[in-house]
């Protein structure tokens, strides 16, 4: 028989999701991590050795109890960050999106040739992800890989799961003299490179760090670029990010340009795998969802960004009854916000705005569109089970055999009398903020906080 050593064992109220809807919210559990940093059991209260387990771990110094106010929530899975875009968080969103690029964005990664100023940047970002509760990203990095090893340096640093693309932009007539690869063949050749470093970097690590194929999307691509990503893909099984049908401009490109849809564009050339993740897709049509189900893409949902650059409202309740994979992305600096709690309100936010419409010279029949809103636990979903989903990690939820990727928060308000569980559990999503986050655990590590 083989015994499993427990290394940690962390005592308290657990919530977690069950499935898109539903959530489980259990009092006093414990849950025990083993040594490579998996759940190995979560203990009932009413179970006949929860008292000899718990005494173990006393004896053991393994014991971490939370306070009465304080909940194991299961760390959040980030879909989709630009790295290098964090020093403009916030600035700009007036613009439109090809303006906001060329004006605001290109430039400011352009920096990124400068490795110590990757360095300061990404350190700081990382720590800021991990500080909301966020336990893996699938970031964008930009067409430097030195400053991409420094985002995965800064991720290992931190005790964060990345997964970590060097961007590839080679079509000279969507992108700056100073910010693009020299060609087709060097976008590919520079994508190759970085998947063999990051991969010997991450073989020590104590949390893998994964390369990610990242055509940045049709307009900034040459079909020579796309076509040699796909087949890289495709050679080390790798997965692949990219931005699919986000605003009327963009989808508007490919049509012109290759009349054809995004997707059957980033279809054409493999990039559309099991192991794809699109941010966006607010103009999605149902023949690219069809698409996307069939090939088991999954959606990078953005809602804050959506608002200043999507031109509509991703439909999140009409991909998840056709089991489409989503999950949820801040989409820094495109979304303002480090914080994916924040993108969980702006989801169910924008959700009902689509349902009823926004238009008070219509009648109330002709104003919205009537598609099912999205609920807290909903959005909690997309944050945790949606994005592994997306990724194939077992993580997301606090379970035997899942990743403890875990977060300890501290109900934020104030408690006036008797609350059931789903009532504190929407006060912690609407509410949570950084400072709410009192202990992460990526993979059993503990990468915020201190055990007291
Ligand atoms: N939101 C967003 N969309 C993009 N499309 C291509 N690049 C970007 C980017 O950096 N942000």
């Amino acid at each position: 028989m083989i015994i499993i050593a427990i290394v940690k064992v962390l005592e308290g109220s657990t919530i977690t999701s069950v499935d898109e809807s539903t959530i489980d919210c259990r009092h006093h559990q414990l849950v025990c991590i083993d040594g490579e940093g998996y759940i190995d059991r979560v203990v009932d209260e009413s179970e006949p050795d929860f008292s000899s387990i718990k005494d173990e771990a006393v004896k053991a110094d393994q014991l971490i109890s939370l306070n009465p106010d304080e909940y194991l929530l299961p760390g959040f899975i980030d879909l989709h960050v630009h790295a290098p875009q964090w020093p403009n968080a916030g600035v700009a969103l007036d613009r439109p999106l090809n303006e906001w690029l060329d004006t605001y964005t290109f430039p400011l990664e352009a920096k990124y040739q400068d490795v110590s100023f990757a360095k300061l940047v990404y350190d700081n970002l990382v720590e800021e992800l991990v500080g909301n509760g966020t336990t893996t990203a699938l970031y964008f990095g930009t067409i430097h890989n030195p400053a991409n090893l420094e985002l995965a340096k800064a991720c290992i640093k931190h005790n964060q799961r990345g997964f970590i693309g060097k961007v590839a932009m080679d079509n000279p007539a969507q992108t700056p003299a100073n910010y693009r690869d020299a060609s087709a063949k060097s976008a590919v050749a520079d994508t190759e490179t970085f998947i063999k470093q990051l991969t010997k970097l991450s073989q020590n690590a104590a949390i893998k760090q994964t390369p990610v194929i990242t055509p940045r999307f049709v307009p900034s691509c040459t079909p020579e670029s796309l076509k040699g990503l796909g087949e890289l893909a495709k050679k080390y099984d790798l997965p692949i990010q990219s931005h699919c049908s986000e605003s009327d401009w963009e989808n508007g490109y490919a049509l012109e340009n290759y009349h054809k849809r995004d997707s059957e564009v980033l279809d054409q050339y493999g990039l559309l795998t099991d192991k794809s993740v699109m941010a966006h897709g607010t103009l999605l049509n149902q023949s690219d969802l069809d698409t996307f189900k069939s090939r088991g893409v999954a959606v990078a949902h953005c809602p804050i960004s959506n608002v200043y650059f999507g031109n509509a409202v991703l439909p999140v309740s009409k991909l998840l009854q056709q089991n489409v994979k989503v999950g949820l992305g801040t989409d820094i600096s495109g979304g303002y916000s480090p914080s994916l709690y924040q993108n969980i309100r702006q989801a169910v936010i924008s959700s009902r705005m689509l349902k009823d419409g926004v238009n008070a010279a219509l009648d109330p029949n002709q104003r919205g569109t009537q598609i099912q809103p999205i609920s807290a636990k909903n959005g909690f979903y997309l944050a945790t089970v949606g994005g592994a989903k997306s990724l194939h990690l077992k993580t997301g939820q606090i379970k035997a055999g899942y990743l403890a990727d875990l977060q300890v928060v501290k109900s934020p308000l104030a408690s006036f009398g008797e609350e059931s569980a789903d009532q504190i559990f929407e006060k912690i999503i609407y509410h949570a903020s950084k400072a709410d986050i009192r202990q992460v655990f990526v993979q059993g590590r503990l990468a915020k906080g201190r055990i007291k």
